[in-house]
């Protein structure tokens, strides 16, 4: 049964392909009887290409018609040609009806041409899709079974073998292996990845064997969230698209009672015979039809989109595809967007009447309840250490963390939060604590104090290292050759790192120490100066500043569900350069956009200076008119590359 279905899909994706073929061929048979004067069988040829060309258009424009009352280009079309075979019917003119029906015929080739980049940009999608398995091998009690992805529960423990897909997000639970993450993230060196560490679905298992274990449900997984992304980017117009389609509606009216008073009045103001008024009257409504300026925008975007995310860079709509080319100033975040965000702790020191091994678990025990990657570092480098997990732990977003442990109340954070527990911090730490910070490391400050008590004391600091993306300084130096007018970067953490870092990879200006309104307020002047300001981050504390920007990129897809949902481009390669990449392809799109507009507008001006001299049939304004609105789509697809 593989073949029909199959064949029943082909069928079903190149309908409108095939109606224009059909309606070629067809054309061409009746032109061909025409002129060897068998009337009868062209008349029988002939309306059977308009009714195959024309059918699809016909319906879509006949429902905009009635369900929103509103007349669109598609149906002015078809009347046009309609009216060119009543003409030629009438007059014995069959030539006519041979105009009508290559008017029919190119206009189905134009929508045929627009389908396929639609489909284009949904297939380069739906091949992630395709790519995840739909069953996988479940260990259980009575050994291993193959299950469907469906059936699979969140805790269920699934087995991967060398070479096969990832079924489904999950947790490796044993095993170490390679896997190459190119259906998501269009990167296809393949990454390590072992005990502890997500795998994604689609992605492929590389040597190793892996024990997984599933830790959410199969339809919540990145790549069907991604695959939802897309599908809302295609059914939401950009704004230039809204414009243009409101523009069309109106023009449409407009055109339609121009054509009624071309096609009426000229005999009684100017004498000309019914004839040539209809005929001139036809003519005008096709060159005059917005057609090829309908076709300049959306064709391109879609293009644009496929070629981001075939690179590992996600649109989530056409609008930001166009956004982006005209972005003037750019915000970093630093943890995890200018670095890798892969922190350790690389020194300790303990306050005197403390050890380094007592700083380390007291931190640990708090930091062990936060999701903050420097958490995550001081709990990896106290693993070997026994503490007891803190209680009360309330973690303060930008700042630190307070809980009780060992019955101490026990205060881990930047110096800003300490010292608002303590009153004098130690002369040899507040020494030791800038050299660190020149050399980029964060030093997180650990304190405790009785409980209830107020006498809270340092007993110690950890310097927390974190890599600067190799990419990063090539990133920002291409930014400026692109003519970004203000790169800056915004933190959290203290003024000192931050311009270690921001020296270290070429950026000059520096915000730090900023809670994540803060970020919200810089991004708000940086817009108040420079219009179109994108920000680029990782990290909750960066959802609003990404949500006020006027394009928010988030950097690889293990962030956060908040920052993936609140951005407008994700780079799922995880790869600064990518935001070079998107920018470049922003302003292609952009370029081509305004060329085609270009081209669409000066060949309606010229048809119908034109055919207001009179010195076009209507076989040359049917060729100008729907040759331009084809124009215009290829040129679009040029984005495909
Ligand atoms: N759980 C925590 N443990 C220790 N210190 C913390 C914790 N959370 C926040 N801090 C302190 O607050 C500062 C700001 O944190 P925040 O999360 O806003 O930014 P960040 O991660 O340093 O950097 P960026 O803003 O560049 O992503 C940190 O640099 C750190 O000093
Ligand atoms: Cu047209």
């Amino acid at each position: 049964m593989l073949y029909p279905q199959r064949f029943h899909q082909f069928t079903k994706e190149h309908t409108d392909t095939l109606a224009a073929l059909l309606c070629g061929v067809l054309l061409f048979f009746g032109w061909f009887a025409l002129h060897l004067g068998w009337l009868g069988f062209a008349l029988l040829l002939l309306p059977a290409a308009y009714v195959i060309g024309g059918y699809e258009s016909a319906r879509e424009g006949l429902t905009t018609l009635i369900k929103e009352k509103e007349l669109d280009v598609d149906l002015l079309m078809i009347v046009a040609a309609l009216g060119a075979a009543s003409l030629g019917l009438w007059r014995g003119e069959y030539h006519l009806i041979i105009d009508g029906a290559i008017l029919i015929l190119i206009f189905a080739i134009s929508g045929a041409l627009e389908g396929y980049a639609m489909r284009h940009t949904e297939r380069s999608i739906r091949s992630l899709m395709s790519l995840t398995p739909d069953t996988a091998t479940i260990v259980n009690q009575t050994g291993e079974e193959t299950i469907a992805i469906s059936q699979l529960q969140v805790g269920d423990e699934i087995v991967v073998k060398p070479g096969e897909l990832i079924p489904t997000d999950a947790v490796i639970v044993s095993g170490y292996s390679t896997i190459n993450q190119a259906a998501i993230t269009g990167e296809s060196l393949p990454v390590e990845k072992t005990v502890g560490e997500e795998v994604f679905a689609g992605t492929l298992n590389g040597y190793g064997a892996l024990k997984l274990k599933v830790h959410k449900p199969a339809a919540s997984s990145l790549i069907q969230r991604v695959i939802r992304l897309v599908e809302q980017a295609q059914t939401e117009a950009p704004p230039s698209q809204q414009f243009i389609e409101v523009f069309e509606r109106g023009y449409a009216k407009i055109i339609v009672i121009a054509g009624i008073l071309l096609a009426t009045l000229p005999p009684f103001i100017w004498g000309w015979d019914w004839e040539t008024t209809i005929y001139r009257a036809l003519t005008f409504l096709v060159v005059a039809s917005p057609c090829a300026l309908m076709a300049a925008i959306m064709p391109t975007l879609l293009s644009g989109i496929a070629n981001g995310a075939r690179q590992g860079i996600l649109f989530k709509n056409g609008a930001q595809l166009e956004k982006i080319g005209k972005v003037r100033a750019i915000a970093f975040d630093k943890t995890g967007t200018l670095t890798t965000g892969q922190v350790q702790v690389s020194q300790v020191i303990a306050a005197s009447n403390y050890t380094e091994i007592e700083v380390l678990k007291t931190a640990a025990a708090l930091e062990s309840s936060s999701e903050h990657p420097i958490a995550q570092a001081i709990v990896q480098a106290a693993r070997d250490l026994n503490w007891v997990r803190a209680t009360e732990v309330q973690a303060i977003p930008g700042q630190g963390v307070v809980g009780t442990a060992n019955e101490q109340q026990v205060i881990v954070g930047n110096i800003a939060f300490i010292q608002k527990y303590v009153n004098k911090l130690p002369q040899e730490l507040l020494e030791i604590a800038p050299s660190w910070e020149d050399e980029g490391k964060t030093v997180v400050w650990v304190a405790q104090g009785e409980s209830h008590g107020d006498e809270y004391q340092v007993i110690g600091i950890i310097a927390i290292a974190d890599m600067i993306r190799p990419e990063a300084a090539g990133t920002i130096a291409r930014l400026r050759k692109l003519g970004i007018e203000q790169i800056v970067m915004i933190t959290g953490d203290n003024q000192r790192t931050a311009e270690s870092v921001a020296q270290a990879v070429g950026i000059d200006q520096v915000f730090a120490e900023l809670l994540p309104e803060d970020k919200l307020d810089v991004i708000r002047s940086l817009q108040h100066k420079y219009q179109t300001v994108a920000m680029v981050g990782d990290g909750i504390n960066d959802a609003p500043a990404l949500a006020q920007a006027s394009v928010g990129i988030a950097m690889g897809v293990a962030g956060s569900d908040v920052v993936l949902e609140t951005a407008d481009i994700v780079l799922m390669a995880d790869k600064l350069e990518k935001i070079a990449a998107a920018m470049e392809l922003g302003r292609r799109s952009h370029r081509i956009i305004k060329q085609n507009i270009v081209i669409a507008l000066g060949f309606i001006g010229l048809l119908l200076i034109g055919n207001f001299l009179g010195n076009i049939n209507l076989p040359i304004g049917v060729i100008g008119h729907e040759g331009s609105t084809v124009l215009v789509t290829l040129s679009g697809l040029r984005l495909l590359k």
